[in-house]
């Protein structure tokens, strides 16, 4: 799929976006995502970026965790997902007020330097060129600065990995089947199977300048977060 592909498979899903990722992860998800802020460092008074935000969970996680003193940026390209993302802050009157901006997270409209740490929930998989969107995310942080990387994994137990296969063709596609959204959930499977491994992960984030980089498996396996420093 190219970029617009994307762009327009998550406009499309935006109204059944969050309550299907609750019922499918057992309400998981938010937990994974509150790992991924804490391993991001973020703390009062930060100026945070989420980028690939969606519809804004992990944003809103930050804006708690940096407090009235601090700032965040959540980024996407999708405006359908990013009205969804304004919609449900304005309504918890969240302080600081997060400032969405429509982009695309290859060419971010940031100076160099200027963020105290950044996460990205869901979003390197779906990214059209992950070496950049790393260089990217490099560009933007301070020295020194972590980001917490939040996606989906492919278990090395073959047992998992199969089961994993199955909760995504059995489970997940026929939920979004009766919502009329077959396509775009048939679409995670094989972006999974093309996504680098944890390993290959921490390479490319080393070859985009990260001084480290570590990956950790969760759930048993089925899901990831690169933690990178600059
Ligand atoms: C946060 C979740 C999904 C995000 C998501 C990511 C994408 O790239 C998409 C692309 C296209 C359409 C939708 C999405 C999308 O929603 C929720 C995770 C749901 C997973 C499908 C659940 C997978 C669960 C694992 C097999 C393991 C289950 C462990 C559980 C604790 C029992
Ligand atoms: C699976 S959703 C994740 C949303 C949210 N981070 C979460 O964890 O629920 C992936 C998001 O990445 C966005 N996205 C994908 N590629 C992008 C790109 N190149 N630039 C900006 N946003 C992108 C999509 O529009 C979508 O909202």
């Amino acid at each position: 799929m190219n970029s617009d592909q994307i762009q327009a498979l998550f406009d499309r899903i935006a109204p059944v976006y969050d309550e299907l990722n609750t019922v499918l992860s057992f309400g998981q998800h938010r937990i994974w995502k509150q790992m991924a802020v804490k391993w991001s460092g973020a703390k009062p008074g930060d100026v945070c970026l989420d980028l690939c935000c969606g519809s804004g969970d992990i944003a809103q996680m930050l804006a708690e965790k940096v407090g009235k003193t601090g700032q965040v940026y959540g980024v996407d390209f999708s405006s359908v997902q990013l009205a969804v993302a304004r919609d449900r802050a304005d309504r918890r009157c969240l302080k600081p007020p997060i400032h969405w901006v429509e982009s695309d997270v290859l060419t971010l409209p940031f100076d160099e330097n200027q963020f105290d740490c950044a996460t990205m929930g869901y979003g390197l998989r779906n990214v059209t060129d992950i070496l950049l969107s790393l260089k990217e995310i490099y560009r933007v942080l301070k020295p020194g600065a972590k980001a917490a990387i939040l996606d989906m994994h492919r278990p090395n137990n073959v047992w998992v990995r199969s089961f994993q296969k199955w909760y995504l063709d059995e489970v997940v596609v026929p939920a979004a089947h009766r919502l009329g959204f077959t396509e775009e959930y048939a679409y995670i499977a094989p972006s999974l199977d093309k996504f680098p491994t944890g390993a290959k992960q921490v390479s490319l984030a080393n070859q985009a300048g990260f001084v480290s980089a570590t990956h950790y498996p969760t759930a048993g396996g089925t899901m990831g977060v690169l933690v990178i420093q600059k």
